[in-house]
């Protein structure tokens, strides 16, 4: 399962000349942490182009509670579904912190692929690798325990946004950890009791917005589902942890 997207980006990805191109056609704007960027259901349909910071996309649940889907940052294009089949926004995309960002209109953003077969191609990657993860993360909500799906976000955060320090890896959130629930579908209450077997079990260590990874290769098993917390195979994960 992956919160984050390919490893090279739309903009990145695109021919320098092309890339210029798309961001001529739009207006800068900057997005305040918090700040809603789209939001879910909105009949508008500009793409936006993130220049710098990184954002969250996410839906409402019927439950009132939020459920994150995915964490874009620079080089990446958020907005495309309606610029691409002019339907209401699939998800809000809200500021994690300051966002830089250049707003393409819907229509411009059409021609402009349509202009360019190879940026289609991109946009038509974009849209397989999405879809890809999204059947991935229904398999893990559909079988595996919170831990398991815990450890994996944490395994996946700290390859992506981790560095070494303080005897492991030090994850800076671009997710705040309260939002660690909202990112793997679970409640705050069975997300909070996962971390507390991972903190006594010396896996990790958690204080206001960071995490410590202190041992990767257990989390990694237990990401698996391979291990289970304390290393006793007859230890059980009480139900729903
Ligand atoms: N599962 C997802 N993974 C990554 N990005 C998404 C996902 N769902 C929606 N988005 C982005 O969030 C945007 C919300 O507005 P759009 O529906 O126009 O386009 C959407 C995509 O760019």
């Amino acid at each position: 399962m992956s919160l984050f997207g390919q490893d090279r980006s739309f903009l990145h990805a695109l021919p320098a000349a092309d890339r210029r191109s798309l961001l001529a056609e739009g207006a800068r704007r900057v997005y305040e942490p918090g700040e809603v960027m789209i939001r879910e259901r909105d009949t508008s349909a500009y793409v936006l182009a993130l220049l710098s910071g990184w954002s969250v996309v996410s839906v409402g649940t019927e439950r009132g509670s939020r459920l994150i889907l995915a964490l874009r940052g620079a080089g990446e294009v958020v907005g495309d579904l309606a610029a691409v089949d002019r339907g209401p926004r699939s998800a809000s995309v809200t500021a994690l912190g300051t966002v830089e960002a250049v707003a393409v209109s819907g229509d411009r953003f059409r021609r402009f692929l349509a202009a360019r077969p190879h940026a289609t191609a991109l946009i038509m990657r974009q849209l397989a690798t999405r879809l890809r993860s999204a059947d991935v993360e229904r398999r893990a909500l559909a079988s595996e325990t919170v831990l398991q799906r815990l450890a994996a976000r944490l395994v996946e955060l700290a390859e992506r946004a981790g560095r070494r320090a303080d005897g492991g890896t030090v994850l800076d959130l671009p997710l705040p950890q309260h939002d660690l629930a909202a990112a793997i579908g679970a409640t705050r209450e069975a997300v909070a009791k996962a971390l507390r077997l991972l903190r006594e079990q010396d896996v990790v260590r958690t204080a206001n917005r960071t995490v410590v990874v202190l041992d990767m290769p257990v989390l990694v098993l237990l990401a698996q589902g391979r291990a289970r917390p304390g290393g006793n195979p007859a230890d059980e994960s009480p139900p729903g942890v």
